[in-house]
Parts: structure tokens; C-alpha cells; sequence
């Protein structure tokens, strides 16, 4: 395709980010979106082979995977899991899936029941309530609820969007059953052989979020996704192969290597909260590329808005129990009013532990969302 043709296409796709960017620096005195107190250093995180838990015939090697998902667990809040199962056919048709719906005008992404028929408040761009440049996202998003990809009793709006993404669909019935897999092994672990998850995770409650950063030019001064952690019990996300997801270990940032044949496991507020923080929702964070677009695809695996999330253990709680909804609305105010997520300190038991983290919270960045 030519140049120019090429250009023109992303000129009227592209969210206004350049203009956000303006009006924000015109705010904040020429102050820039990164901390380069932190130094990123390349790591390999712990990458756990999941067919071993379809060994049924060995017992060792099964109890020898779930080991090392608990380990990874505890000590990174973050891993990577290869032989899942997905094939690589799944994820580059997943690809090109994204490209087809991002590439659409500017103005039919952000408008509700037009062209992909998405329902109200599944787009997302930049930072709505962002008051200064480390708060503004260098990207783009659709935060698409599970039901209305499965088509099962999903909104009527989404059947035009289900339809023509057969792949997206594959990839979330397979994600969800291993996110439920995850989950099962991460509570008897914990001692909780239960139902829980089966009854309270189901599809309408579970999240598929589209992720597009488009290349910026000021890659070294605005975030593609500003750091936060995630709500849910746990994020499986697929990268492309384009570098920039970033984690915060030890108080430094990894960056976290593209690997095409492994999605990464990512433990939320949920399972920290759940298991009184032997398991770590770890702060993450996506930098800019100032020539390359990158795409991403994330999974939250989520319980319904009225789940009780109370620690499963016999030690002191750490926090108080909470619904779900109740998080939501907590962090929906708190991103409303500072700009920013505060997440599970808010929730902590023992005030004078309290640290309260400048997490900027993305996925809540419309008020009338319905996200994780
Ligand atoms: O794009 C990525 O690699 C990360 C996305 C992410 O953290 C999210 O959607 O919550
Ligand atoms: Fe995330």
C-alpha cells in the first residue's frame, strides 16, 4: 500500500492521542509520564509447560506443574505458560481480527450500535479522567463482555461483531477453561478444594479486552498503558511480538520478552485479596514504540458484582471482605476523583500498614463501564 494511502488510514482511525497529549503538557508544565528513578532489565519469567496437566497417568508430573504455578504465583505474581493448547494459527487470526476492527474510523469505534455493533462504553482510548501525562495511555481498547462473544445470551448489539470473529471466539472458550484451571489448582493450593470459582466465575462476568498502541513519537515521555494491576482473579494476556510490557519486580521494571508460543498468567487484586496476599497481583505497565503498532488481548477472569471476596486462610485477614461490585464502584470513584486506581490498599484491615499505591486504573476509565 502506499505511503500516503497508509497514512491517511491511520489519520482517521487513530484516537486524537497527539491532541490529549497537548492539552495535557499545556496543564502540567512540560512534566513527562515517566519515573526514571526505575531501570528496565530484560528477564525471563518463569515459564511453566500446562501439558502436564492433562497427564492423567502421572500423577508426579501433574502435582510437579501445579508446584510450579503456586511458586510462581507466590514469588512473581506473573508468569508464562507454554503447550496450552492454542494453536499459533488461533493467534495470528486473532491478529489480523484486531486489525480489521481497530482500523475502522475514529468516529465509528467511539459511536455505540454502529458498524461492529458494540455495546455502550466497550471502546476506550487514552485516559479519560487522566489530569497529567502519567496518566495518559498511548492506546486504544475494546473491553468486550465474554457473553456477547460466546453469543450465549450475549446482547443482540454484539451478534454482527460475534459473527465475523470466529477466532476471538475460539481463543475465549479456550482461555476461559484454562483460566478456570488455573484457578482450581491456585485454591488447593491454598486448601480450598471448592466450587467456588465454577459457581461465581461465569461468562457474563469474564472480560475480553482488544488492546492497539499505536507508534508514538514521543515514546520515551508517555506510557501505551499506564501502570496498574488488575482487578480480576487472574489476566491471561497474548502479546505480539512487538516489545513493550513491563513489570515491576523488586522495585524495578522487567521487561517482559514476547515469547509467540506462550500466553502470560497475570494473578489480580482478587486471588492477592482471596489468599491474603500469598499470591501477588503485581504492577504492570505497557511502554511506547516510536515506529511499531503493537497489539495485545487480555482475559479477566472475573467473579459476578455480588461475590464476597474473604480470605480462605486461618492467619489474620489483611482486608476486609468485600463484594465484587463493591470493589468496582470503590475504584471507579477513586479514579473519578484522584485520576488515578488506589485497588486493595484501600481495603486493607490495618491502617498504619496502609501504602497507598499510584496505580493509574485503566480499565475503569469510562463511567459507564461495565469492565473488570
Ligand atoms: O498489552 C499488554 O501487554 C498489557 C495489557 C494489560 O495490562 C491490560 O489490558 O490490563
Ligand atoms: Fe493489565
Amino acid at each position: 500500500m502506499p505511503t500516503n494511502k497508509l497514512n491517511m488510514e491511520h489519520s482517521i482511525s487513530n484516537p486524537p492521542l497527539h491532541e490529549a497529549y497537548k492539552i495535557l503538557l499545556s496543564k502540567t508544565n512540560g512534566e513527562n509520564g515517566f519515573d526514571d528513578q526505575f531501570l528496565v532489565e530484560e528477564c525471563e519469567l518463569p515459564l511453566i509447560d500446562v501439558s502436564r496437566l492433562a497427564e492423567s497417568g502421572d500423577e508426579v508430573r501433574r502435582e510437579e506443574c501445579k508446584s510450579e504455578i503456586f511458586k510462581a504465583s507466590q514469588e512473581w505474581g506473573f508468569f508464562q505458560v507454554v503447550k496450552h493448547g492454542i494453536s499459533n494459527g488461533v493467534f495470528s487470526g486473532l491478529k489480523l481480527e484486531q486489525e480489521k476492527i481497530f482500523k475502522q474510523p475514529f468516529e465509528k469505534k467511539t459511536k455505540e450500535n454502529k458498524f461492529f455493533n458494540f455495546s455502550a462504553g466497550s471502546y476506550r482510548w487514552g485516559s479519560l479522567n487522566a489530569t497529567c501525562i502519567r496518566q495518559l495511555s498511548w492506546s486504544e481498547a475494546f473491553h468486550i463482555p465474554l457473553t456477547d462473544m460466546l453469543g450465549s445470551g450475549g446482547s443482540d448489539t454484539f451478534r454482527c461483531f460475534y459473527i465475523c470473529s470466529a477466532t476471538i471466539q475460539q481463543f475465549a472458550t479456550q482461555v476461559s477453561i484454562l483460566s478456570k484451571t488455573l484457578a482450581d489448582i491456585l485454591a488447593e493450593k491454598m486448601g480450598h478444594k471448592s466450587t467456588f470459582f465454577e459457581e461465581n466465575c461465569l461468562p457474563r462476568s469474564c472480560y475480553i479486552r482488544l488492546n492497539r498502541y499505536p507508534p508514538c513519537p514521543l515514546a520515551s515521555e508517555v506510557h501505551g498503558l499506564m501502570p496498574h494491576t488488575d482487578s480480576a482473579f487472574l489476566t491471561i494476556l497474548h502479546q505480539d511480538q512487538v516489545r513493550g510490557l513491563q513489570m515491576l519486580k523488586d522495585g524495578k521494571w522487567i521487561a517482559v520478552k514476547p515469547n509467540p508460543d506462550a500466553l502470560i498468567i497475570i494473578i489480580g487484586d482478587l486471588f492477592q485479596a482471596w489468599s491474603n496476599g500469598v499470591y501477588k497481583s503485581v504492577e504492570h505497565r505497557v511502554v511506547t514504540n516510536p515506529k511499531l503498532e503493537r497489539f495485545s488481548v487480555a482475559y479477566f477472569f472475573c467473579p459476578s458484582d455480588d461475590t464476597v471476596i474473604e480470605s480462605c486462610s486461618t492467619e489474620p485477614s489483611l482486608y476486609r471482605n468485600f463484594s465484587f461490585g463493591e470493589y468496582r464502584q470503590q475504584v471507579r470513584e477513586d479514579v473519578h476523583n484522584l485520576g488515578y486506581k488506589i485497588g486493595l490498599p484501600k481495603f486493607l484491615l490495618s491502617t498504619g500498614d496502609k501504602i497507598v499505591c499510584m496505580n493509574m486504573y485503566h480499565e475503569f476509565n469510562f463511567p459507564t463501564s461495565t469492565g473488570t
